[in-house]
């Protein structure tokens, strides 16, 4: 679609000699000779840029300005003037234009500016969607169901096909989704969401669709749904099974004839838009129940994407832990904390009925509460909700270490797209370490005694976890090389104990 392009000047000739220029440069024109009618238009139709001039009767172009700010804040605004001072374009930048243009305009000029503002505005919206995005993309996971999940998206992302993800709340289908796109032909092109169980039913035609101004009341200007905003991109459906029957009907319509007309509006938009869906519900029973049309369930199924509860992935575990540990520690200024085996344990016994969400947030407290360098099995107990998942199990001799994390998707479809072999992503050997982090109260021995084998059990772990880096141990557990070397010494304790 061109871009649009807001003229306003109150001298009909500059009208129309600017928006001859600027049609020739393939741009699309509307034109207003006041202030006032800029308003209008802008809340009437979709417009991407203002060129306005500064001296008009009526409203003057500066207090224009001021206004059109105000109702849209994204919207840039080029000024321009015959009498052009600097303290004019000072006050003119000051309020918001992104330029200033002094009169006459020399077509080249014109177009240099326009084009900029443009590609400035399409980078910030770029930006924000990338902010939005940021951390969301990388999906950890290296067990068979994560390996399925890959795959999945590796071969239906440069599709044109619909997809459906089905999978409890936070397993991951917007992650799923963000892939998908990402992976596609349409990447350099908008990813837009709608959560249908977000939005009033009242609602969700004008957002999914957008309304004319005056459609209903409170539309007070025209506004682009989202099929439009992802023209040529992906629309992500999330929880399209609450979407109500009557907007069921209209969509399909949309995903038949690639056609919708905005709420209130006559005139017909084309749109070319990959849809993909999210449902933690079971579409068959909802068709079932008569909640769900069964023609547009097949209109969305064409690929079906399920993610697993984590519960059922338990192996993943690990991974995800060491990620969201990491990054949790980085996030709240903290060196990085290690978990020890038998917190890992406990941690894995838990169901987590929030799934990879819940699990996100509660490393994300560990990072923030624990207050030793490592994770241990109190800590862990602490942190689960009580009464809720799996039982911890006991504590037991385990060789099982931290395992650093595999590699992200972005690696992973690389090295798929170059190995047809099926294991998408290799988990890395796992560390061999005689670990026990757990207390045993003993009869046996002194309190001092016992203090010495915690230690002793503490500093084998961290040794082995570095490969005997005993600098790398010391920074660990927050202390001096000096002192830790030291405190080896006297609990009797030398490097290399730690591989046996
Ligand atoms: N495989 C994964 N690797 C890394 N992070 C993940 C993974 N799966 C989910 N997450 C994280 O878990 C959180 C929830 O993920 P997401 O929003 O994609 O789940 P969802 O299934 O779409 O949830 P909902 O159904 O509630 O919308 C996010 O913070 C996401 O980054």
């Amino acid at each position: 679609m061109p871009a649009s392009v807001l003229i306003v000047d109150d001298e009909k000739n500059i009208l129309l000699t600017l928006s001859q220029s600027l049609q020739l440069a393939g741009y699309q024109t509307h034109l207003a000779a006041s202030g006032q009618v800029a308003l209008d238009v802008v809340s009437a139709r979709p417009v991407d840029a203002v060129l306005m001039d500064v001296k008009m009767p009526d409203m003057d172009g500066l207090t224009a300005l001021a206004r059109l700010t105000e109702l849209k804040p994204e919207l840039p605004v080029i000024m321009m003037s015959g009498h052009g001072t600097i303290d004019t374009a000072v006050k003119a930048t000051q309020l918001g234009a992104r330029d200033f243009l002094e009169k006459p305009i020399a077509r080249e000029r014109l177009l240099v500016a326009l084009r900029n503002v443009l590609k400035h505005q399409a980078a910030m919206e770029e930006l924000r969607e990338l902010r939005e995005q940021l951390g969301r993309y990388d999906m950890v996971g290296s067990g068979p169901a994560m390996q399925r999940i890959f795959s999945l998206i590796q071969r239906t992302a440069p599709s044109e096909g619909r997809v459906l993800i089905t999978g409890e709340n936070g397993t991951g289908k917007e992650l799923i989704a963000r892939a998908l796109h990402q992976h596609s032909r349409r990447k350099a092109n908008p990813f837009v969401k709608l959560n249908c169980a977000a939005v009033p039913h009242e609602l969700i035609e004008s957002e999914l669709f957008g309304h004319e101004k005056g459609a209903f009341t409170g539309a007070v200007s025209v506004r682009r749904g989202k099929f439009e905003l992802a023209h040529e991109g992906t629309l992500f459906l999330d929880e399209i099974g609450d979407m109500p029957p009557a907007m069921q009907a209209k969509l399909l319509r949309v995903l038949q004839e690639g056609e919708l007309e905005r709420v209130g509006g006559a005139e017909t938009l084309k749109v070319d838009v990959r849809v993909i869906a999210a449902t933690n519900k079971n579409l068959e029973k909802e068709i079932s129940a008569g909640r769900f049309r069964e023609d547009l369930y097949y209109r969305i199924n064409v690929v079906q994407i399920h993610s697993p509860p984590l519960r059922e992935r338990r192996e993943d575990l690990p991974d995800l832990i060491g990620t969201f540990l990491r990054e949790a520690c980085a996030k709240n200024g903290r060196r990085p904390l290690t978990l020890s085996p038998d917190a890992l344990s406990v941690m894995s016994a838990y169901d987590y009925p929030g799934n990879v969400r819940e699990l996100r947030n509660l490393v994300e407290r560990l990072a923030i509460l624990c207050e030793g360098p490592i994770v241990t099995r109190t800590d862990a107990l602490e942190l689960l909700p009580r009464g809720r998942g799996g039982v911890p199990p006991p504590v037991v001799e385990t060789s099982t270490a931290w395992t650093p994390p595999p590699p992200t998707l972005d690696s992973a479809v690389v090295a798929a797209a170059s190995t047809p072999a099926p294991a998408l992503v290799a988990p890395p050997p796992p560390l061999s370490a005689p670990v026990q982090a757990g207390f045993h109260p003993r009869a046996d021995k002194t309190f001092r005694e016992q203090v010495e084998d915690a230690e002793r059990e503490i500093i084998l772990y961290v040794l082995a976890h570095t490969h005997d880096n005993v600098t790398e141990a010391a920074r660990l557990l927050d202390l001096e090389r000096g002192h830790f070397y030291k405190k080896m010494k006297a609990l009797g304790l030398r490097r290399g104990q730690s591989e046996t």
